[in-house]
């Protein structure tokens, strides 16, 4: 890792995306930035009630976008408990009461909040987006600057379309090489990830920069920067190139015929001057990264499959030392073994990390022809995503391993909506987190790509997709 100067004349892509946002700073450095969009789930309603004791309007219901996801049932069949339902209920009320958009269950754009902004074009190169939800920095892919709010904050942007920050740290993290096949954004998140820590990035927006983030496809830098927040960063960030504008154009929100042509121009004059510095910098070679599995309850525990767990009893420090021995055993695991092999109970495939176009393509690309050993559930970022996947047969091949096909939602990556791992089973999981209970109470999630995941369904274990895929790609 080096330590950089900053040059005072010389601006990265985030100076340039504070300073568009700017209004005004206070002595102790707290800035008030416009918001551009506000994107709000079933967990605002503290907020709309917030607004409406104080009967307040909400500011710019036309900047603002709800999206059902937590809490919507994901299979045809499912009867929400009265407690889901009204969730779902009250969300629309809310948009419908204050003339915002919604994207709500039934309708063909609903889906996950992180996958509907950009699959709309909502989400634009240097926007300022935020949403009452961590993962929100998965839009910093498309080189917005988006980051997860407090629900007293979404209650704040709601009746001002404002929001106060410090501006943050930057962290720049350089992916060179060619990534191998079998090996994807998950995979390159969960090294760095692994490598720093769960709050390696705390207190930095992290810009990733690189051949082999240059050679990623928007997909996959939405997944990448989904998982930035579990590295401590609160915002992920990619600036615009011809992949982001070639992604974006033709999207429903996004501007069209000579609007396109001035935005364009713009979006692409955010990059970040060259010899701009950062607070730090951290490179990593693509070439080594292999299919990484995480073996503990925090996304830091993190192994490339061809590793053994560790062994709390050769680990000098005491504290991490416990922390490995109450991850193990959380896990049921046994320190010293290899993670290849470990039986697992069921996958899951789904969730704004994981569950875009591409991923169901590339879990598919290995369950072709092929039977899972375990039940799974493969749950579509969005109703579009789904849609395009159908057309594709990719719901055939799902089906015919064995696997549910059911509709998008949040589903079993938090299981609000009832989709839930049974206690003690292990789960190999595209999502981002794998805290205790997270699945459900007393659940074993391993964090996997879809590409692994698809490989642990045929074998009934953590295997090495690599394996799999000889001769197919
Ligand atoms: C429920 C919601 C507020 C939460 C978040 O903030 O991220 C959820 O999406 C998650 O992934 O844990
Ligand atoms: S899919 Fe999971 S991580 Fe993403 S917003 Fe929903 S609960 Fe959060």
């Amino acid at each position: 890792m080096t330590v950089s100067r900053r040059p005072a004349d010389k601006r990265t892509f985030f100076d340039k995306l504070w300073d568009l946002h700017r209004i005004l700073t206070r002595d102790d450095g707290a800035t008030l930035l416009w918001v551009d969009r506000h994107f709000i789930h079933e967990g605002s309603h503290h907020a709309f009630a917030n607004l409406a004791a104080r009967n307040l309007p909400v500011a710019h219901p036309e900047l603002t976008f709800g999206v059902a996801d937590h809490y919507v049932p994901t299979r045809p069949d499912a009867v929400p408990t009265d407690s889901i339902a009204r969730m779902i209920l009250t969300l629309s009320e809310n948009t419908a009461r204050y003339g915002i958009t919604l994207f709500g269950r039934g309708d063909p754009r609903q889906g996950i909040v992180h996958v509907v902004g950009p699959e709309q074009g909502l989400t634009l190169p240097g926007l300022l987006v935020v949403c009452g939800d961590s993962h929100t920095a998965t839009h910093g892919a498309l080189g917005a600057y988006a980051f997860g709010i407090g629900a007293t904050e979404v209650a704040h942007v709601l009746a001002t379309q404002t929001i106060w920050q410090k501006k943050p740290k930057q962290m720049r993290l350089v992916v060179d090489g060619r990534l191998m096949p079998g090996i994807g954004a998950k995979d390159v998140a969960l090294n760095w990830i692994s490598r720093l820590g769960a709050d390696g990035a705390r207190g930095h927006v992290v810009e990733y920069d690189g051949t082999a983030i240059r050679g990623l496809t928007v997909e996959g830098r939405l997944t990448l920067c989904n998982l930035s927040i579990e590295g401590g960063a609160r915002s992920g960030l990619i600036a615009p190139d011809e992949t982001t504008l070639n992604w974006i154009k033709g999207r429903p929100f996004a501007p069209t015929g000579s609007d396109w042509e001035r935005a364009a121009e713009g979006f692409l004059a955010l990059a970040g001057d060259d010899d701009a510095g950062f607070d730090r910098e951290v490179r990593l070679t693509a070439d080594e990264i292999a299919p990484i599995v995480t073996w503990g309850t925090s996304p830091e525990e993190a192994l490339p499959i061809t590793a053994t767990l560790p062994d709390p009893a050769r680990e000098p420090d005491p504290a991490k030392a416990s922390r490995i021995a109450a991850s193990l055993d959380y896990m049921g695991l046994t320190p010293g073994r290899s993670l290849e092999g470990i039986e697992i109970d069921q996958i899951f495939i789904g969730s704004c990390t994981n569950a875009r176009i591409e991923d169901l393509r590339s879990a598919a690309a290995v369950l072709a022809g092929r039977r899972s050993k375990v039940p799974g559930l493969v749950s579509p970022g969005s109703t579009l995503v789904k849609s395009q996947a159908e057309q594709e047969g990719l719901d055939r091949i799902f089906m015919d391993a064995g696997l549910e096909w059911v509709g998008s939602g949040c589903s079993m990556c938090v299981g609000m909506n009832g989709d839930l791992v049974a206690p003690g089973k292990r789960c190999a999981s595209t999502t981002n987190r794998n805290f205790r209970g997270r699945q459900g109470q007393g659940a074993r999630t391993h964090l996997v790509s879809p590409a692994m995941a698809a490989a642990a369904a045929v074998t009934g274990t953590l295997t090495d997709v690599r394996k799999l895929l000889r001769g197919r790609c």
